[in-house]
């Protein structure tokens, strides 16, 4: 990150749309500064949708959500970037977001044993010049997990709040050999990503689009 840009996104106010501590833990580690405003969206997955149109769409919506909000601060002069991002696992087909309870999180776990999934981090970036979204992905290999620690696993609780039921970071990288791509967009903030996606999306405030709605997704 070049420093030209770093001085840019400081004079930028930057919002993280999210309540996952990881991603603000993340961020302040990549050494941006920011504020935190979580933000609550549907998370029904619509008709035909992939998984990464769907973390995407999330992104979309929590960064959106929360720049409705605050656009008005925009007038201070300070340019408004909010940033949303949204994860989940792909195994065997299947989408798994976040269990709703033990007997889930038991059900996911035991899916993912044994197999190889993919984790995708969907991250959008709204300006009042629109949104810049992409979609990392990783792939990420488990061993057979025993149904002994499985069950330790789920007394601590980890499970409950992260995609497909585990967390790299914690007990479960036990099982986790090994991850093809970003770790950290597994733990559900890709950082070089969404440094990128930042840049883009203070770039675009420079020379603004003509349609504020616009959505650009970048490859
Ligand atoms: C796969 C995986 C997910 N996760 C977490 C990252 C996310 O916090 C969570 C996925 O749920 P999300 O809905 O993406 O995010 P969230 O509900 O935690 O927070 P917000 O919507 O407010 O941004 O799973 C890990 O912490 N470690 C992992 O290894």
């Amino acid at each position: 990150m070049n420093l030209a840009f770093r001085l840019r996104i400081e004079s930028t106010m930057l919002v993280l749309a999210s309540a996952s501590p990881r991603r603000k833990e993340l961020l302040t580690q990549a050494g941006l500064t920011f504020t935190v405003e979580a933000s609550e969206v549907l998370e029904d997955l619509l008709p035909k949708e992939t998984a990464a149109d769907y973390v995407s769409r999330l992104a979309e919506e929590k960064a959106r959500a929360v720049f409705e909000r605050r656009k008005s601060a925009e007038d201070d002069g300070d340019p408004l970037i909010v940033l949303g991002a949204d994860t989940c696992v792909l195994s065997e087909g299947e989408i798994l977001g976040k269990p709703r309870n033990r007997e889930e999180a038991r059900r996911m776990l035991q899916g993912i044993s044994g197999r190889t999934h993919q984790v995708l981090t969907g991250i959008a970036a709204v300006t009042r010049a629109g949104a810049t979204v992409a979609t990392e992905i990783s792939q990420v290999t488990v061993d057979l997990i025993d149904p002994d620690e499985l069950e330790t696993y789920l007394d601590t609780g980890e499970p409950l709040d992260k995609a497909g039921a585990y967390g790299i970071q914690g007990y479960a990288a036990r099982w986790i050999p090994r991850i093809e791509g970003c770790y950290f967009n597994v733990v559900g903030l890709p950082i070089a990503r969404t440094m990128d996606i930042l840049a883009k999306a203070n770039a675009k405030l420079a020379t603004p689009p003509h349609d504020p709605a616009a959505t650009v997704v970048v490859p």
